[in-house]
């Protein structure tokens, strides 16, 4: 009885109707129907048992895929029906479970209006029900009240109600009960998502004269693969994305094991795979329907659907596939004809872009490990496909603000764009439009802006629109916009778009201690390090020197920086004028002595007028160890050179007003509270300190 030979799965693949009227943001094309070959934006073919294009009425998909499985059922043979894909394909539609569909039945209806039709021939047909769904790992009776979930043991499920049906309707009841306990979400891609997975099963005894069989016949509705981010599902139902897709990624590897024919075949993994283990196996029969959307912006999700529903089918690839497809590019030579270059697009051309990546699948971190090939494809419209595939680098890490200008490119834009064309064309009667790209640039830049203010809470200076200088020749295939909206997000990128470059703070070590901050002191005033900004001019006088940036930036530049530099000027002679001998010790250079000496020679003379004035102090005149003598000078320099290199015991050795050095006013501190020699001498700075600290 068992037809199968060597595929262990019946794939049929059903094509939702496209939410895109546009012909050229379609990824797929059936091209042929016998055998059913179905063509990729990705250039690949694939052939399946059955082929349902959007146009395919539910009752045709049901004629050609479960009416079959009826018979083998009340043969005694287990079978399941799975319906597969991405979030808003129509699985549900497909099985029928959503009450808002039974005008136009799916799989569930018909098949126990089916069951019930052969009551005549068989006299003892006894059919049960069950309806129950499996959320979060846990399984939950949707014919009962109870929200508890319910315990596995082996197999089987502890609890679950099964209901004997005699008629249709009494069946019907209990599918409209259970839809109604069923966990649906609202996500960005779907408005009324499944987010478990749910069984519908009917158990069918049969008694003839000689033989009693049991049977059953699974029809899973799969709550939908989906990308987190697509869906934009958060908190909990990002927990419920996860474990959806950790269930499907099981039953991806049960079916796979299956049909690659392993010894070990991990049932156990999920939840799914561990109730269903007594009906998949070789031994039964298992039809798998993945729908898959047509649209380009889901190409991503459909080539994966395509992958694995090709890899479930364990195909061997049929000599007709090649010859058909040569047939077809005979037969449609327009649409891989070379497309005419406009200026732009040849200036691209010279320029060739290695990566042709769709913007899913920058941002698809998946959940589930790669298994698709399709990752690695170039997404170029089909009109397009003329040259080989340059061999693909991987995309580099973008980052979130990227990611995000991607995403709402994705989501809000293409739509915007699809339906502005689209009114467009109309308007102009399918001439060759002359679209109006500046009105788009601007909603897609305000779009893009008000997205990064909601994320970063700061407004970005620059901020462009993901769509430049593109003329209507380059959108017959959306993709081909990519790498610059990419280019573009990263321009929005958060480092360069709101902040400064980064100056490195320097820490304070922890071993900067009390005790290391005499010494580092000390080295500070030896090995005085150049200032650029908070130099007091006190020799001379208080206008700033040009500087690199006067001499190389605008007047305006300079005359700002040299107002900056005033003011801090000002600032300074305020502190020295008013400041209490603590704020004045916040002056460079200044130490708790010589602010005493500042506010004692400013209760005696008044404030200072200017900077210069401190030269009035006895303190700073009476410096005695100034030497206009070159020589001395430059020996000085060659003492403060040597002593930067000296050990830190060395110095405190130096320091010791014991020890006694040839020029100790050399080993001055910022205060000098170390040097005992700065009582004696009655001198705490240098001229050439003050500048040169200050
Ligand atoms: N072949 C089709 N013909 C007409 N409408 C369809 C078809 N397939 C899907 N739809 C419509 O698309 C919408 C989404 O379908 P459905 O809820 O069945 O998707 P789903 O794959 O079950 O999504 P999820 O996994 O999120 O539950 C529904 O409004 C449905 O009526």
């Amino acid at each position: 009885m068992d037809t199968r030979t060597e595929e262990f799965v019946n794939v049929a693949i059903r094509i939702r109707p496209s939410l895109n009227v546009l012909e050229e943001s379609i990824g797929i094309k059936v091209i042929s129907e016998t055998p059913p070959i179905l063509y990729a934006v990705n250039r690949q073919s694939y052939t399946f048992n059955n082929i349902f294009t959007s146009k395919a009425s539910q009752k045709d998909v049901y004629n050609d895929i479960v009416k079959p499985l009826v018979q083998k059922v009340l043969l005694g043979y287990n079978c399941t029906v799975f319906a597969y894909g991405q979030t808003g394909t129509g699985k549900t539609y497909t099985m029928g479970s959503d009450p808002k569909t039974y005008s136009d039945p799916g799989f569930i209806v018909r098949t126990f209006n089916e069951i019930f039709a052969y009551q005549e021939e068989y006299k003892d047909l006894e059919v049960y029900v069950s309806f129950y769904e499996i959320y979060k790992e846990k399984v939950f009776d949707l014919l009962s009240n109870s929200k508890k979930s319910l315990q596995v043991k082996g197999f089987k499920i502890d609890g679950l109600a099964q209901v004997k049906v005699y008629t249709p309707n009494e069946a019907q009841n209990l599918l409209n009960i259970g839809s109604k306990n069923r966990h649906v979400g609202d996500t960005k891609l779907n408005a009324n998502s499944s987010r478990s997975h749910a069984i519908f099963t009917m158990f069918c005894n049969v008694k003839n004269e000689n033989v009693k069989t049991e049977a059953k016949l699974n029809l899973v509705d799969l709550a939908g693969s989906e990308s987190v981010r697509k869906t934009g599902t958060e908190g909990s139902q990002f927990q419920e994305g996860v474990n959806i897709n950790m269930g499907l990624y099981n039953i991806r590897r049960v079916i796979s094991a299956l049909s690659a024919n392993m010894s070990h075949v991990p049932y156990r993994e999920s939840m799914i795979t561990t109730i269903l283990q007594d009906s998949l196996s070789r031994t039964n029969f298992v039809t798998l329907v993945a729908c898959i959307s047509p649209d380009l912006l889901d190409m991503s999700e459909t080539i994966q659907t395509l992958e694995f529903a090709q890899g479930a089918k364990k195909m061997k690839n049929k000599p007709e596939v090649n010859t058909i497809l040569q047939q077809y590019k005979k037969e449609n030579p327009a649409l891989f004809e070379r497309p005419q270059l406009t200026n732009s697009a040849v200036k691209q051309k010279a320029t060739p872009l290695k990566r042709h990546y769709s913007s899913t699948e920058c941002l698809a971190t998946p959940i589930l490990p790669k298994t698709s090939k399709a990752i690695n494809h170039t997404w170029t419209p089909m009109s397009t496909i003329t040259e080989p595939l340059v061999e693909p680098t991987p995309f580099p890490a973008l980052s979130p603000i990227v990611r995000k200008c991607v995403e709402v490119f994705e989501t809000t834009v293409m739509k915007k764009f699809d339906v502005m064309l689209q009114s467009h064309r109309l308007a102009e009667k399918c001439k060759t439009p002359q679209f109006p790209w500046e009105k788009l640039q601007n909603e897609v830049s305000q779009i893009v802006r008000n997205e990064i203010v909601q994320m970063t809470g700061q407004r970005p200076r620059n901020c462009s629109s993901p769509i430049e200088n593109h003329d209507i020749s380059n959108i017959s295939g959306v993709f081909s916009e990519e790498p610059s909206v990419i280019a573009v997000a990263k321009r929005l990128d958060f480092n360069e778009t709101f902040k400064k470059p980064d100056i490195p703070v320097k820490k304070p070590s922890k071993k900067h201690t009390v005790a290391s901050r005499r010494s580092a002191r000390l080295s500070r005033v030896l090995v005085a390090p150049k200032r650029q900004s908070m130099r007091l001019h006190a020799k001379t006088s208080e206008t700033p020197k040009p500087n690199r940036f006067s001499k190389t930036s605008s007047p305006k530049k300079a005359k700002k920086i040299d107002d900056i530099k005033k003011n801090h000027l000002k600032h300074i002679l305020s502190i020295l004028n008013d400041g209490n001998e603590k704020e004045l010790q916040k002056l460079p250079s200044v130490g708790p002595k010589t602010a005493v000496q500042i506010r004692y020679f400013r209760d005696l003379h008044g404030s200072f007028e200017t900077i210069a004035d401190l030269k009035k102090m006895d303190s700073w005149r009476a410096n005695g160890y100034q030497s206009s003598d070159p020589v001395i000078t430059s020996k000085r320099k060659l003492q403060r050179k040597k002593l930067q290199h000296l050990p830190k015991e060395a110095i405190e050795l130096l320091k010791s007003p014991t020890v006694q050095h040839p020029s100790h006013g050399d080993i001055d501190d910022k205060d000098g509270e170390d040097s005992k020699s700065d009582y004696e001498n009655n001198s705490v700075h240098s001229d050439d300190d003050v500048e040169e600290i200050l």
